[in-house]
């Protein structure tokens, strides 16, 4: 396959077809194409690693430079993903609706589109956060694109988990626009959201598996089966509970709040993966799993967030003085 299917296609999908639409039509259009619920979570995680970085005294000028970058970034890439794959997204019930499958945006606007984002996103870091977090987006946008979308989706099917790699750079790209370095705990939020990935992933896969058969693309399901995926899904489930541990030992970059956050979190994943592993057939479980893992992604950054806040350093540092006077 060559690259050069992003500019020209021998595509049997009705892209060329005649569509009047309203301005806003036109804007909804757009804001399609950059994927923006799978943009909000990964601007969740990238918040809870810039709160994490700053210990809750961030500044909400940089949160905000920050986020629009980052919601450009992974909106360029979301866009190059959907002009690259808009031959399967024309096959695929799922996404057959998209705007460039069904005619609503041209090839060529949706890659200036890309371009434009990209240019805002380089530029807004490297001017107001800096170089290398402007870098990791770019490198971000690169492995989706190339890794994941080019090289690996339609040829391997363990092409998620090599590609999980862009998904969890978000928090390295907060974590270096606050401190302008790494440290171990920014490389411990990129390790949980990628053994995170394939428990996410492949719980939709096993829903929608035909449709991937349909288009020739090797997901794990459709080419191992169910019951090895399920069993590769509790795996990675099982390793995410005691990395998620170690940002409040021995990174100790955590209070007492977050452990038990994660730990609950944490226990529910793993328990709605060993339900599916018991009926890997029974893709009501793989619907809820699938459901839970947003959810399970949402409030672990949320509990991040809490437990760097000054307000909660205070409150635990009050309870654990009654409890001492008390003792
Ligand atoms: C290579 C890694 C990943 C793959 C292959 C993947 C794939 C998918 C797919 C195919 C969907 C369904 C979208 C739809 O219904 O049109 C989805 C939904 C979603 N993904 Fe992922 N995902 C990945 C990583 C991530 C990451 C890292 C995040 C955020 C941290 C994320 C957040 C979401 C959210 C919030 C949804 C629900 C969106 C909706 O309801 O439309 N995903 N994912
Ligand atoms: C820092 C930075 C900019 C990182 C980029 C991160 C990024 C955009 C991750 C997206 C992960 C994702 C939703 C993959 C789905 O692709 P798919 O092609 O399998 O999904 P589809 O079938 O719904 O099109």
């Amino acid at each position: 396959m060559k690259l050069n299917r992003v500019f020209t296609s021998t595509l049997t999908f009705n892209s060329t077809t005649p569509y009047h639409q309203t301005t806003w039509e036109v804007i909804q259009s757009y804001v399609q194409l950059t994927k923006p619920r799978i943009i909000l979570l990964l601007l969740i995680t990238m918040v809870a690693s810039m709160g994490m970085a700053a210990k809750g005294h961030v500044d909400p000028w940089l949160v905000l430079i920050t986020l629009v970058s980052g919601a450009c970034a992974a909106g360029a890439a979301n866009t190059i993903n959907c002009l690259y794959d808009r031959d399967i997204d024309f096959a695929m019930e799922r996404t057959r609706h998209r705007p460039l499958p069904s005619g609503r945006i041209e090839p060529h606007d949706a890659l200036l589109f890309a371009i434009a984002l990209i240019v805002i996103s380089f530029t807004l870091l490297a001017v107001f956060a800096n170089l290398l977090s402007a870098s990791l987006a770019m490198i971000g946008i690169l492995v989706y694109v190339l890794v994941y979308t080019h090289w690996l989706k339609r040829h391997h099917s363990q092409n998620i988990v090599i590609g999980g790699v862009a998904g969890a750079i978000p928090p390295l790209v907060g974590w270096a626009a606050v401190t302008g370095d790494l440290s171990w705990a920014a490389w411990c939020l990129f390790v949980i959201v990628f053994l995170w990935t394939p428990p996410h992933f492949w719980a939709l896969a096993m829903m929608i598996q035909d449709d991937y058969a349909k288009v020739n693309v090797p997901m794990l399901p459709v080419v191992a089966g169910n019951e090895t995926t399920a069993r590769q899904i509790f795996a990675y489930t099982l390793i995410l509970i005691p990395v998620t541990l170690l940002l409040g030992y021995p990174l100790d970059v955590m209070n007492l709040l977050y452990p038990l956050i994660a730990l609950v979190l944490g226990g529910i994943f793993v328990h709605k993966a060993w339900l599916l592993m018991q009926s890997p057939s029974n893709l009501e479980l793989a619907r809820s799993l699938f459901k839970y893992s947003i959810v399970y992604m949402i409030l672990l950054s949320i509990g991040i967030v809490i437990d760097c806040l000054p307000i909660t350093y205070s409150a635990l540092n009050r309870i654990s003085g009654i409890i001492n006077l008390l003792n």
